[in-house]
């Protein structure tokens, strides 16, 4: 039930339409349960995507001047103030967002489109003011994180849900990766003989939340080394349509994939999960938008981070869930990047060994790699 609200309201966002986010009465549900009834339910945030509302849409937000939220990055764009960039660590604490205030020169669909995307031409009627963050603003940018839509919302407090919109408690936003993870079971599988690795077999792993599949791509019989306390090399490869199917030159995701399952062949076996992780889990949408920035003079990571997102905002639990499912605990994990070691043992796999996994540069992705080893922490020797 949960994911189903979450779902829903994903999909009302990116149609346009708003959703109503509701808190809980303090102390109405005991802390840590996420357990959410009607009773239980406390003050809402009317909230709408700006990149995608419609006129019909913002008819919803009567009453009080909503606010736009925004990204503390993207929101000292707009307002001209130097944007500082530091060479943060790939994962830093999320910022939680800032509040603009509107006025109805600022609330046009185009006008708001603009404000979130900074890809577009800044439509800036007037310099909009500081305003104070409402509450259930957090749950609101993970609400569009969630449906892959830039981190920028128009959103006022309300206490009833209009008459045809739709409500969603903001405990169910916040544990919905990791009830998604939590739910995955496997649903297909099939023998593929790949050219890089003639005995592979691909499993496919559905959540609860009616998401894309996740992939297992088995060379070998991973299982059976793991069943003996042995640790199969493994790869946690995130989907990149643009590097894996497409060849792009922009990264090394494509080399990265069919070398590790060539490599894995070789050696006599492995296992390489294909996550639904688009653009370091920001979609492929943003990613296209993150490259427009590159080709302007950002870096991968400051790209991320002027769109709202942040320069990592992936997840290991799908893929702990994942290997734990194959009976794989124990790995060597084919990787240059320490956060993915981290991030893997944090959620309970035991990574015996992190094994190089880099492929030279091909004299478009050389600024891309060189970014990953400087700003990511990335090891390439
Ligand atoms: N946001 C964003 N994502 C990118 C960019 N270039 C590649 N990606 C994505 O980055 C992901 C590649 O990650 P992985 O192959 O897991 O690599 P990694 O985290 O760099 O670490 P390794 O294991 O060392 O390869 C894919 O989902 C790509 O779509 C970019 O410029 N911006
Ligand atoms: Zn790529």
């Amino acid at each position: 039930m949960a994911m189903r609200r979450v779902h829903r309201a994903l999909g009302e966002l990116r149609r346009g339409t708003p959703v109503l986010i509701r808190g809980l009465v303090p102390g109405a549900s005991p802390a840590g349960t996420a357990v959410c009834t009607e009773t239980s339910l406390g003050q809402g945030l009317l909230v709408a995507a700006a990149e995608t509302v419609s006129a019909r849409g913002l008819a919803e937000f009567t009453g009080t001047e909503p606010v736009l939220l925004l990204s503390p990055v993207r929101a000292a764009a707009l307002l001209s103030r130097p944007v500082e960039l530091q060479p943060a660590a790939p994962r830093e604490a999320e910022a939680a967002p800032v509040a603009l205030r509107t006025s109805p020169a600022l609330l046009l669909p185009e006008v708001l489109r603009s404000l979130a995307d900074p890809t577009l031409e800044t439509l800036l009627p007037e310099r909009p003011q500081p305003a104070p963050v409402p509450p259930l603003a957090a749950a609101a940018v993970a609400l569009a994180k969630l449906g892959r839509l830039l981190p920028a919302l128009v959103a006022t407090p309300l206490g009833a849900l209009p008459p045809g919109l739709t409500e969603v408690p903001a405990a169910d936003i916040l544990s919905y990766p990791g009830t998604a993870a939590a739910t995955l079971t496997r649903v297909a599988e099939a023998s593929v003989p790949l050219e890089d690795a003639p005995e592979a077999r691909v499993v496919a792993f559905r959540a609860a939340d009616g998401g894309i599949e996740h992939l297992a791509i088995l060379v070998g019989q991973p299982e059976a080394l793991a069943a003996t306390g042995g640790a199969p090399l493994t790869r946690v490869h995130s989907e990149c349509f643009t590097g894996d199917l497409l060849g792009s030159l922009r990264c090394d995701c494509g080399p990265q994939l069919r070398g590790a399952l060539a490599r894995m062949a070789a050696e006599g076996g492995g296992v390489l999960l294909y996550l639904a992780q688009e653009g370091r889990g920001i979609g492929l949408v943003n990613k296209l938008r993150a490259y427009a920035l590159q080709d302007r003079g950002l870096d991968t990571l400051d790209a991320n981070r002027a769109l709202g997102y942040g320069a990592d905002e992936r997840s290991f639990l799908v893929a702990a869930e994942m290997l734990r499912a194959l009976g794989i605990p124990r790995v060597r994990l084919l990787t240059n990047n320490p956060e993915k070691v981290a991030g893997l043992a944090a959620c309970g796999i035991e990574v015996a060994a992190r094994v190089r996994h880099a492929f030279v540069a091909n004299g478009v992705n050389d600024g891309y790699l060189d970014t990953k080893a400087r700003r990511f922490g990335h090891l390439f020797g």
